[in-house]
């Protein structure tokens, strides 16, 4: 069982209490805090929306979300009853001028606790919601600020969103969430390159290939089509997640795992990746959208259908892309990253495939080795490498496969990164938090990628759900003589 450090008593605000995200993630994740003694009663966890919900009413709300969604946890009915009590639900419009906020003051009488505000609404109303905040005199020298992400929609509007809350609260006061970063397995990252000195040495062009960076999710849509429609894949899952994991896997060793340590690593390797022209995205991005087909047992419809609506939407559910790190470490690996909804299986993982031998003494070679990191569903490490055939009658070489299950060797005790990441900010901890300058960077480099397909001068091409995406995408890594995971022969 893990050692659990209590944290102090805090105020935490949640504005958009009655979303999806607060349902579905923030609010299961607390409960199952509480229930790991992470916190105690004093905690209190204010709940604003616009809807006239009473206190009452919305309690019921989360006492039934939990039990949909931490049913685990809220089953323990005195534990639930408990949580309870520590939400308070008070009916706000935060952006409108004439709002009125006398019972959010009140609650927050004590400047001195841990005060944190989440921000679990459309990235437009971050600006203007700390404006009120500040107006209200709310912002305390212990209060902090969670963003969700998008911050933006693309280098513009992340920086106009960061100057506009950087009015009000100072950078180290600020927390851009990245559930990425949350994860065990990303997390696992840091162990496992800069605790294990025999791989550390492997880690460069030298030993690797390539690199294979997949986030693949079953789920299309969903209700969030109004949302997503106006994201698409590279914005919603690559421009964040994706180049976090990419940044975590590359980076050098950080001098310590001080948030500004790893910050700065991070931040390199962002800025090291090869800025593309219009002609490079033509050549190294593939963009797809979902049609309908059978997912796992599942006869799903299309994107568009998913949508339901009249006008035909140019938005991509795949994005796979091809990049080189410019760092003497990597300048000779190329990393492929991709992501998409109704593809074949839910998988987050990492492939850094080995070099071939240069001369071999077998007969007969088996591929090369691969060293195979799975971030989701479950966490585990698999590591490919040629073995002797058991048996008489010559000599052959296969692949076997040394596996290494987290479930197996470890209790985990979080479900979810949220879990993680909503004390981290209670605690002032800020190393799994984006800083500005890397959100920024990383608009940076996937501008000219929204420039193109904003012209339309790459093709969206459609998949079947179910699948493994656009049949170009295969032939992105066959320019390179490689193979996507799923296509590799033992
Ligand atoms: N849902 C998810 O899985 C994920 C969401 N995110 C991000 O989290 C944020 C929230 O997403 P999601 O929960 O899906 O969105 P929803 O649309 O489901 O929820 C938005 C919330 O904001 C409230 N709200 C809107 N305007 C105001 C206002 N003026 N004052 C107070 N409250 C207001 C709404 O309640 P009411 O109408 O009652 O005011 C509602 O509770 C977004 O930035 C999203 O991109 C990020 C990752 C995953
Ligand atoms: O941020 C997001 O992430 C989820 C996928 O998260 P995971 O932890 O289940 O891999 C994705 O479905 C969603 O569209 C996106 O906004």
């Amino acid at each position: 069982m893990a050692h659990i450090n209590q944290v102090d008593p805090f105020d935490f605000v949640i504005f958009g209490a009655t979303g999806d995200l607060t349902m579905r993630k923030l609010l299961p994740a607390f409960l199952r805090r509480f229930h790991a003694k992470e916190f105690a009663d004093e905690a209190r966890i204010i709940c604003i929306a616009r809807s006239a919900h009473s206190e009452d009413d919305y309690r019921q709300q989360v006492s039934k979300t939990l039990r949909e969604f931490a049913p685990e946890t809220a089953k323990s009915t005195a534990t639930l009853n408990r949580f309870l009590k520590l939400v308070q639900y008070i009916p706000l419009d935060a952006t409108k001028a004439n709002s009125d906020w006398s019972d959010l003051e009140k609650a927050l009488a004590d400047p001195t606790r841990i005060r944190v505000f989440y921000l679990a609404t459309s990235p437009a109303l971050y600006s203007p919601l700390c404006a009120a905040l500040s107006k209200h005199d709310l912002i305390t020298d212990k209060a902090r600020l969670v963003l969700e992400k998008p911050i933006g929609v693309d280098f513009t509007t992340a920086t106009e969103i960061n100057d506009g809350v950087g009015k009000f609260f100072h950078e180290s006061a600020i927390y851009r969430i990245d559930h990425y970063l949350g994860k065990e397995g990303v997390q696992n990252l840091l162990a496992l390159r800069f605790g294990n000195p025999v791989l550390e040495k492997l880690w460069s062009s030298d030993a690797i290939s390539h690199v294979q960076i997949t986030a693949a999710e079953t789920v299309g849509v969903g209700t969030r089509g109004a949302y997503y429609d106006e994201s698409g894949a590279l914005r919603d899952m690559m421009q964040n997640h994706l180049l976090q994991v990419l940044c975590m896997l590359a980076m050098d060793a950080p001098a310590s795992l001080s948030a500004d340590d790893l910050r700065n690593e991070k931040l390199k390797v962002l800025n090291a990746l090869r800025p593309m022209t219009s002609e490079m995205v033509r050549q190294n991005v593939i963009r797809g959208q979902y049609t309908a087909g059978l997912c796992g047992q599942e006869n799903v419809c299309s994107y568009q259908d998913d949508l339901g609506k009249d006008r035909t939407s140019n938005t991509e559910t795949y994005v796979a892309i091809r990049t080189k790190i410019r760092t003497s470490r990597w300048g000779n690996t190329p990393f492929y990253l991709r992501t998409g909804k109704r593809m074949a299986a839910k998988t987050t993982e990492i492939v850094l495939q080995f070099r071939p031998q240069i001369w071999s003494i077998f007969s007969n070679t088996p591929s090369p080795g691969r060293l195979v990191i799975r971030i989701a569903p479950e966490e585990g490490l698999s590591l490919v490498l040629a073995s002797k055939d058991p048996g008489a009658g010559g000599f052959r070489v296969r692949n076997a496969d040394l596996q290494m299950l987290y479930n197996d060797q470890f209790n985990i005790t979080y479900r979810d990164s949220y879990e993680r990441l909503l004390l981290d900010a209670v605690r002032g901890n800020p190393a799994l938090f984006i800083r500005r300058d890397e959100v920024e960077a990383s608009w940076r480099w996937v501008e000219p990628i929204l420039a193109t397909w904003r012209e339309d001068l790459s093709p969206l091409e459609p998949y079947p759900a179910g699948s493994w995406g656009p049949a170009s995408a295969r032939i992105l890594l066959a320019r390179d003589g490689a193979l996507w995971h799923e296509d590799m022969q033992t």
